[in-house]
């Protein structure tokens, strides 16, 4: 049987990897595509996000960062979907693995490779990263993460040079060239791209990652990935109570960056939250890398689901909520020094 290809799609927090893969997953292309989502944090908001209506398979991992701590996981995912492909289950004819903002896609394309299991079933066929081009050149300057994967990349897309400033885009795409010169670079602004632009690539040359790391086939992954460093979160199961807020700590991160998690089966009051976010935006909007959550608003019928990135927020409405299930409200928030307590119990003030 002919290897599934299967691309990898990472870019920073924020940056529109889900945009893309929405737009993916609605146009009429034909192509079976299953997804392989991992979410930072142990709420899997993008579910919400992603289409439901579609029939592809789509296959969480929001119980830390792909490329390290659940990389186990990812390996299990694969081999799980290659079977039931063969026992005619699930038919797919592509995988997307939708990163997280922070993963190094180094070791999640080592996978490929190392992992005897994943290489008879699937070939990578290239790293696709999406680049902010409003918060691109910021989080160059300060996450080592947002580095690594524009130099992983094999075909890099430009989200967001709608609102970017254009001088701000040019010097961007001047300095990925410089770091990256191989990978071709477009703009896709809300994922409007061709989807020959990301798939079937054949864009993964592992002589050119030998070369930009030469221990990448080394089974050791320690030697050459820093995984310590950079994504071994700390996770706290609870119950889930009333108010269950969750930190995931980057617990080596020498930048300061962790999440946390608000839930509450409480509505929210519009105009206070309306308020306290704003207000959140002015004082902590450098500092607040993504933010998103579904939230039960008072007298609503339907989800709303919120987001951004800095001071960029947005809110849309989401699916109805249904009938016989409870409604409750969760957000999660990924910064560098937030004042948790500030966050939650600002947020508790705003229940009705
Ligand atoms: N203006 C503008 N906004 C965009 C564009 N692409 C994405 N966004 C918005 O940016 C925010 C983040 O987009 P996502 O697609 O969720 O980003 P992501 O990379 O999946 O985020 P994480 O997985 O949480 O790291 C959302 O509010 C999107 O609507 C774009 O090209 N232009």
């Amino acid at each position: 049987m002919a290897l599934i290809p299967t691309t990898i799609l990472t870019g920073f927090l924020g940056a529109g990897k889900t945009t893309l893969l929405n737009r993916i997953l609605r146009e009429p292309h034909g192509l079976r595509i299953a997804v392989i989502e991992n979410e930072f944090g142990q709420e899997n908001i993008d579910n919400d996000i992603l289409v439901q209506d579609s029939n592809e398979q789509i296959v969480e991992m929001s119980n830390g960062c792909i490329c390290c701590t659940v990389r186990g996981d990812l390996v299990l995912a694969l081999g799980s979907l290659a079977q039931k492909r063969t026992a005619g289950e699930i038919d797919f004819d592509r995988v997307v693995i939708e990163t997280t903002g922070l993963a190094n896609p180094g070791p999640v394309a080592q996978t490929f490779f190392m992992d005897d299991e994943v290489a008879m079933s699937y070939m990578l066929d290239a790293v696709v990263t999406v680049v902010d081009a409003v918060h691109g050149m910021q989080q160059l300057d300060e996450h080592e993460e947002a580095q690594r994967q524009i130099g992983f990349a094999d075909k890099i897309l430009l989200s967001k040079t709608d609102v970017a400033e254009p001088k701000l885009t040019d010097a961007l795409v001047a300095r990925i060239r410089r770091m990256n010169p191989r990978a071709p670079i477009s703009r896709s602004d809300f994922g409007k791209v061709p989807i020959t632009e990301v798939m079937d690539l054949r864009g993964f040359n592992l002589n050119d990652k030998l070369e930009l790391d030469p221990d990448f086939l080394k089974a050791d992954e320690h030697a050459h990935h820093d995984c310590d460093e950079h994504c071994d979160h700390d996770h706290h199961d609870h119950d889930h109570g009333r108010h269950d807020h969750q930190d995931h700590h980057h617990s080596h991160h020498t930048d300061g960056i962790a999440a946390f998690v608000f839930k509450t089966e409480r509505a929210f009051d519009t105009a206070k939250l309306e308020d306290l976010l704003n207000g959140f935006l002015a004082l902590y909007g450098p500092r607040m890398l993504r933010y998103k959550g579904v939230l039960w608003m008072n007298g609503a019928d339907r989800k709303v689901i919120f987001q951004g990135v800095h001071q960029m927020m947005g809110s849309d409405i989401g699916g109805k909520w249904p009938e016989n299930e409870p409604r409750e409200s969760k957000l999660v928030f990924i910064g560098k020094d937030l004042p948790k307590s500030i966050f939650i119990g600002g947020l508790e003030q705003c229940l009705v």
